[in-house]
């Protein structure tokens, strides 16, 4: 932006006061640039230090004023153990602010949301008055598409109406078979890194992100990823991960094209090969798309999933449904692409990351462990082959998952940009304010779960009072309000069917430290024994989680 005005400018002066008699070409050029680099680091100094330091009406808000003045609170950040301690410390030395300001790169202000009640503001009341940063959203929407994790305002609101029904719980309850046969595929896999031997370690990370992307494979688009390598030169996974995970060349090509579109005329290896990925990615949905279309039209459609509907089946038949009575299309293939591309991104990772961390706590506490096998035998004792309700009714597993996904969310940062000037918990919020919500902060918060807040307590649930009792914002893994989470149940149902499987065939007895130790257990604070990735899109474990388990 500073670019360009300063450029107009520089252009506009040199066109405006230059004199017929004044020298032509070279001369002009050099006064336009002189001009221009003059006017560039006045906008600068002036963005960097006297606005947020001297103008800003946020600057008197609580919050750490020991920034770089180029790279903000960002250094500290990055070098933190882990993507939230930092704002972990803020939030303690500033308990009561609604807002704590802090500044990122080239003078940027932030407000950080560090109250229930500025969280409710920010996710519900006022939800509609903030969007996704334009740059985050650039950057990766040329990913995982533009879908309801991109949608604004009325679009957003009129996407989640048309979706309700796909992702419900009736839909959801559905897939449960799918769930319980993908988490037996799974322990195959664990039994066969046992082979003869008394106990085994597997790549946690790994394995779980195969399996819950073959789960969506089977649950989103209603075919088996395997097959469909068999068809393709690169199976989906494959091409999957070549969009994600990318040479350092490549994300800097990404981060340039989030602010100036160069993706078509930059002639790199780096930007052929995601160019490539990203095509052979959508080709395939495009294919299976039509393919879907064509076989519902004509009746062949196998329902190979049982009495479940695939994502991408109950969609292109509601919008059948919809065209028939409206006359109208509701979803061009592109804006279904996008739905499946969300679902992939957003279904995928998270589901495995949950997973991680369960085996995780189960390894460190095994008494808890001890205790959920038992529920969970009680009811298979009863009912071998549980449906969606008997798990779902298993109140101590219950209790568990919301544990694990209070102290690891595995998306456990969320970011928004103010649309308009407003007013929040007494604060002024000047429009184009950048948002930040940090998770963990809620989850942790000695005022809302207690001073035990960061011991790992599942019967913490049944406990509660105040404001955890109260306060939906209290436990925001999912988000709240009208963004919340729309694939919640979903997960919470693929997270318990797989605990369900593997809890009644292994028991998990440590975690490989990379010293060789083994960490078994008997820590009172989050993550103990493991390093978490930072930077990270993701609450992950760095290097990944060796998990060590034994047959029962
Ligand atoms: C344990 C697993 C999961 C966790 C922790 C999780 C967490 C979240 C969070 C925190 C958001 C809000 C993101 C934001 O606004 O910045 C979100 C949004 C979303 N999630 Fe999930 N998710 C999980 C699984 C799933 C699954 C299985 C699906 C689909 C099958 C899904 C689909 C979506 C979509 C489409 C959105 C965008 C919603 C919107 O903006 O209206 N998620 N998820």
């Amino acid at each position: 932006m500073d670019l360009l005005t300063c450029g107009g400018l520089a252009a506009f002066e040199v066109a405006v006061w230059q004199s017929p008699r004044q020298a032509v070409g070279w001369p002009l050029v050099k006064r336009f640039f002189a001009l221009f680099l003059i006017l560039y680091a006045v906008a600068k100094v002036y963005r960097i230090i006297v606005y947020p330091n001297f103008l800003s009406p946020l600057r008197h808000l609580p919050g750490p004023n020991d920034q770089n003045f180029v790279l903000g609170q960002e250094v500290k950040k990055f070098k933190a153990e882990s993507p939230f301690s930092v704002h972990l410390q803020w939030t303690r030395k500033w308990p009561e602010a609604p807002f704590i300001r802090y500044v990122s790169f080239i003078g940027t202000e932030v407000l950080l949301v560090n109250s229930l009640a500025a969280h409710k503001a920010v996710l519900q009341t006022n939800v509609y008055d903030f969007v996704k940063p334009p740059f985050f959203a650039g950057l990766l929407t040329e990913i995982v598409g533009t879908g309801l994790l991109f949608a604004e305002g009325e679009a957003h609101k009129n996407e989640r109406r048309l979706l309700a029904g796909p992702l419900s719980v009736p839909s959801v309850r559905k897939l449960l078979p799918v769930f319980r046969g993908k988490a037996r595929d799974l322990s195959e896999v664990f039994e066969h890194a046992l082979g003869d031997k008394p106990y085994a370690a597997l790549e946690a990370m790994e394995t779980l992100a195969k399996s819950t992307m073959e789960t969506i494979g089977m649950t989103v688009l209603g075919i088996d990823l395997k097959t469909l390598a068999s068809t393709h030169s690169l199976g989906f996974q494959e091409v999957w991960s070549r969009l994600i995970h990318q040479e350092p060349l490549g994300y800097l090509i990404m981060l340039v094209n989030a602010l100036v579109p160069i993706r078509k005329l930059t002639p790199l290896k780096a930007n052929y090969r995601f160019l490539q990925a990203s095509a052979d990615l959508r080709s395939m949905l495009r294919g299976i798309i039509e393919k879907r279309k064509a076989d519902l039209a004509d009746g062949t459609f196998k329902e190979e999933i049982g009495e479940s509907r695939d994502l991408l089946t109950y969609m292109l038949e509601d919008a059948a449904l919809h065209q028939k009575e409206t006359g109208k299309d509701v979803w061009s293939v592109d804006d279904i692409i996008g739905h499946l591309l969300n679902f992939t991104s957003a279904g995928h990772e998270s589901t495995a990351t949950t997973l991680a961390w369960s085996l995780y706590s189960l390894s460190t506490h095994h008494a808890i462990q001890d205790r959920l096998r038992s529920e969970i035998n009680l009811l298979l004792e009863a009912n071998p082959e549980p449906d969606y309700d008997s798990i779902s009714g298993l109140a101590y597993l219950h209790n568990f998952v919301r544990e694990v996904l209070r102290l690891y969310p595995s998306s456990y940062m969320s970011q928004r940009e103010a649309v308009r000037d407003l007013i929040i918990e007494g604060v002024a919020i000047p429009k184009g304010t950048q948002i930040d919500i940090n998770v963990p902060l809620m989850h942790q918060h000695p005022l809302v779960w207690g001073a035990d807040a960061d011991v790992f307590n599942p019967d913490r649930w049944d406990e509660r009072e105040g404001s955890a009792a109260a306060s939906p914002f209290a436990f925001e893994a999912f988000l709240q309000g009208p963004r919340i989470c729309p694939g919640r149940n979903f997960a919470l149902a693929e997270v318990k069917a797989v605990l369900v499987e593997l809890l009644t065939r292994f028991r998990f007895l440590g975690i490989e430290g990379e010293d060789g130790e083994l960490l078994t257990g008997g820590e009172e604070c989050v993550g103990k024994g493991v390093r978490f990735a930072n930077p990270s899109l993701t609450l992950r474990p760095a290097g990944g989680l060796r998990v060590r388990f034994e047959r029962l």
